[in-house]
């Protein structure tokens, strides 16, 4: 299996949310992304995966328009429309944002932040509405953060917290939802209820693209994108054998993809002796 700079479409009838074509992303004379191409199907869940420093979190950056300016070359499409041409409020309700160590004030409490999410769908200045605060609840509730709704972030550990940014994300209600390492400091049955929480969130027409390490989360997706040094090595459905040969291959054969109880699993393997 080569390296493919241009990896396979998708089939003709399926619908595409985001497109990126020959994105490249420069810091310095550093080349972080050389060329990449994707198409994320709509009304699927992506999961992006890859070793570290594979260019994972940029090229989420980029595709959620992100990256300053002069950094990066190439197309991005939004629904079908260039990024660039989306009204930003509109592109603000269109896609949403879970970033890594977001820099949110530590003094706000966790529903004002969940109420940040909403912002895209505010006028300007005006309070938020009956239905805002509802959506706010709603999206506590679901990330089981609505019992420190008045603590501020602050004060919250690292899952906590990230539930509550979790909550801000589903609070824009967005068509397209972009998290990076969404899972980050989360327990196992968070983990779980995060994927129960995406896979509702595709059954009812949204679509979710997530960087992820957990790979056995990730097995769990509809589409995966496997990177390695800076460009996509394959990109197909999660359950293929030759997505699977990818990821084995692009985590060094340190992995095995295996069926357990009808779930597709990444199994360690013994280190090569020597
Ligand atoms: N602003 C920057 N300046 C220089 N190099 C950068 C910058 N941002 C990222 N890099 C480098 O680009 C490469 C890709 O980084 P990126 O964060 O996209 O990787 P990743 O696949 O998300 O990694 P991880 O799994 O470790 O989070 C890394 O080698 C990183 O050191």
């Amino acid at each position: 299996m080569g390296m493919q700079q241009h990896p396979q479409a998708l089939p003709a009838h399926a619908a595409v949310a985001l497109q990126a074509h020959d994105v490249r992303v420069h810091a310095g004379k550093q080349c972080l992304l050389h060329g990449v191409g994707v198409q994320l199907p709509a009304q699927q869940w992506t999961a992006i995966v890859g070793p570290n420093g594979a260019g994972k979190s940029t090229l989420l950056r980029a595709l959620a328009g992100l990256q300053p300016r002069k950094s990066w070359s190439g197309q991005v499409h939004l629904l079908g429309q260039p990024l660039a041409d989306w009204p930003v409020k509109a592109r603000a309700r269109a896609l949403s944002w879970l970033g890594q160590n977001e820099a949110v004030s530590q003094e706000l409490c966790s529903y004002d932040v969940v109420m940040l999410g909403r912002m895209p769908h505010q006028a300007w200045l005006a309070p938020p509405s009956a239905h805002d605060h509802a959506v706010v609840e709603q999206c506590l509730r679901t990330t089981q953060a609505w019992d420190w709704r008045h603590r501020p972030l602050g004060e919250l550990s690292g899952g906590e917290r990230q539930r509550v940014l979790l909550a801000r994300a589903l609070a824009v209600q967005a068509q397209v939802l972009l998290m990076d390492e969404p899972l980050a400091n989360l327990d196992p049955p968070h983990q779980s209820a995060w994927m129960e929480t995406v896979q509702g969130l595709v059954a009812s027409g949204h679509t979710v693209v997530s960087v992820l390490h957990e790979l056995g989360i990730a097995l769990q997706s509809d589409h995966m994108v496997v990177m390695q040094a800076g460009q996509v090595l394959h990109q197909g459905a999660t359950h293929a054998g030759d997505t699977h040969a990818a990821l084995e291959a692009v985590f060094e054969h340190r992995i095995r993809i295996r069926q357990i109880e009808g779930m597709w699993m990444a199994l360690p393997t013994a280190a090569k002796s020597a």
